[in-house]
């Protein structure tokens, strides 16, 4: 099976390409820009150069991202059964509307259940929605609202939704994977352990193929 790994930028890249080792492999990693439109528009060039020869059968969204408290702590793993565009929609003085609220698009990819159940056990993630931002969050408040939109936020980050439309209009499945670097909330830069999670997410990818070898997406059907 082959496989597309989108991260945002070359320190994401490298520590899944570093997990992978050397090898021919079918999973191609790139680093494809910061937040939703560049995920968006990565995704699909490399879905589309590859769909007349040999196209891709999953997309995985693959990154650093910010935990909620107290569900995603520093440098664990997050899995996402629900990726969410959460602030794609609309502020009106009885509160925010998704843009679904308002007659257009998607705000919520569901990645194979299967997967995410296999992806899970194998690299001891836990599993959640996966908020995609165009603003990190840097407030309790900002915090508190999402998880009173989303009950089950874990996490968020700011491509997966981008990479989940180019995904979805290929017609092929996707699924997000997260290590959490910081907590979502106040700003404190001096808490972040970029490193650590980058370990994480490396540790998840050599534990990757195997699970994806087996994975049959008539599983969920
Ligand atoms: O300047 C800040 O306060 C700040 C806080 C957290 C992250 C950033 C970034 O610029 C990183 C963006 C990059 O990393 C992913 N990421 C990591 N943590 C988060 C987060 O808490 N919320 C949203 N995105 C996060 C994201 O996917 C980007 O690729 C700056």
């Amino acid at each position: 099976m082959r496989v597309l790994v989108v991260t945002a930028v070359p320190a994401e890249r490298d520590a899944v390409t570093r997990a992978l080792g050397p090898g021919p492999g079918d999973i191609d990693v790139i680093a494809a820009g910061v937040g939703p439109a560049a995920a968006a528009a990565g995704t699909a060039t490399a879905l589309a150069l590859a769909s007349a020869t040999r196209p891709y059968a999953l997309v995985i969204s693959a990154g650093i991202g910010g935990g909620f408290h107290p569900v995603a702590p520093l440098a664990s793993l997050v899995v996402a059964d629900a990726i969410v565009a959460a602030d794609l929609g609309a502020e009106t003085p009885d509160g925010y509307l998704p843009v679904t609220a308002l007659g257009f698009g998607a705000v919520e990819h569901l990645p194979p259940a299967s997967l995410v159940r296999a992806v899970a056990g194998a690299t001891g993630a836990l599993t959640g929605t996966v908020l995609t931002v165009s603003t990190v969050t840097g407030s309790a408040a900002r915090a508190a609202e999402l998880r009173g939109r989303h009950a089950y936020a874990a996490a968020e980050a700011m491509e997966g939704s981008g990479v989940a439309e180019a995904a979805a209009l290929h017609g092929v499945p996707v699924m997000e994977i997260r290590a959490v670097s910081n907590a979502v909330g106040p700003r404190d830069r001096a808490a972040w352990r970029i490193g650590d999670a980058l370990d994480a997410l490396a540790g998840a990818f050599g534990k990757l193929v195997p699970v994806l070898e087996r994975w049959d997406e008539d599983d969920d059907h």
